[in-house]
């Protein structure tokens, strides 16, 4: 059995059709694959803590995170996010249980090394053995990307960076799920999709600040998983019809992130 993290993020949450969610389903009925599903939401923050009046800044696509943000960044990812995602996927004809990674210790963190981001965490260990009772049971699990530490403070962790922790961990394909059809590079003023990026050619364009915001973390994430021996990993848009069928198929599809 294939295992898939499929990670959305909130770029495209409320766009993707319910045939995305029907073919989330199709790969667990399949027996072939188990999905598991880590979501972000970055948006929806944003919103949230501006109808809230508190200011919010990224560095290099993370959130800086006061305890005021953080309140909020667990309220909207792992309330209203995570128990949406669920809600579609019984509406696709699935089952799910949403957790965060807070919950049975699953993403284990501690703050990260710039200060200056606040409470934002990186994931120190994985407990996968939170997550083989669901699959046993069928379940898809769908994850807000939260940590914990060792004395039980809590952590905003980025979704790409939590989604590429758990392929880490359990060895699977990772799948970023996004509203861009792939990685774009322009030339000769032509703004054409990559088929496939190497690690050279994604540092070069951070370089350049071809490639910025939040695609910086996706693509760090997706090296950090290659580096760790995760067998696949392909960033591809969402909304765009069959396009995890491909995947799962092996077709092409969006960017493959190669090293
Ligand atoms: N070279 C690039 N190719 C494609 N998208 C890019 C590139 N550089 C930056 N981006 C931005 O990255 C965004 C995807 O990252 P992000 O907003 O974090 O998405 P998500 O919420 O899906 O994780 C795209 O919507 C686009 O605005
Ligand atoms: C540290 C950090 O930046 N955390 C993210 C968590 C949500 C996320 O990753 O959402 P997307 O997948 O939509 O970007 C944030 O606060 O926005």
């Amino acid at each position: 059995m294939n295992t898939v993290i499929i990670k959305f993020g909130g770029s495209v949450l409320e766009e993707l059709p319910s045939a995305f969610y029907q073919d989330v389903v199709k790969l667990q009925e399949s027996k072939e694959w188990q999905p598991i599903i880590v979501h972000g939401g970055g948006p929806l923050i944003t919103q949230m803590l501006s109808d809230l009046a508190v200011e919010t800044t990224f560095v290099n696509g993370m959130r800086k995170t006061t305890s005021e943000v953080l309140d909020v960044v667990e309220m909207v990812l792992s309330g209203k996010v995570n128990k949406q995602v669920v809600r579609n996927i019984k509406q696709a004809g699935g089952r799910a249980i949403g957790i965060s990674g807070v919950d049975g210790d699953l993403l284990q963190a501690k703050q990260v090394e710039n200060r200056k981001l606040g409470l934002v965490g990186q994931v120190e260990s994985v407990n996968k053995d939170v997550l083989q009772p669901l699959i046993q049971d069928n379940l898809i699990p769908v994850i807000s990307p939260l940590g914990i530490g060792s004395n039980g403070e809590r952590y905003n962790i980025n979704g790409d960076i939590a989604a590429a922790a758990i392929a880490k961990a359990l060895g699977g394909k990772l799948c970023f799920v996004s509203n861009i059809p792939g990685i774009y590079r322009e030339e000769n003023g032509v703004k054409r999709v990559l088929t496939h990026i190497s690690e050279a050619e994604a540092k070069g364009m951070i370089e350049e600040g071809v490639i910025k915001e939040g695609m910086i973390p996706k693509i760090q994430s997706a090296f950090d998983a290659l580096m760790y021996k995760v067998p696949k990993v392909v960033i591809l848009d969402g909304t765009e019809k069959d396009s995890l069928i491909s995947f799962s198929e092996g077709r092409s599809v969006g960017t493959q992130v190669v090293l």
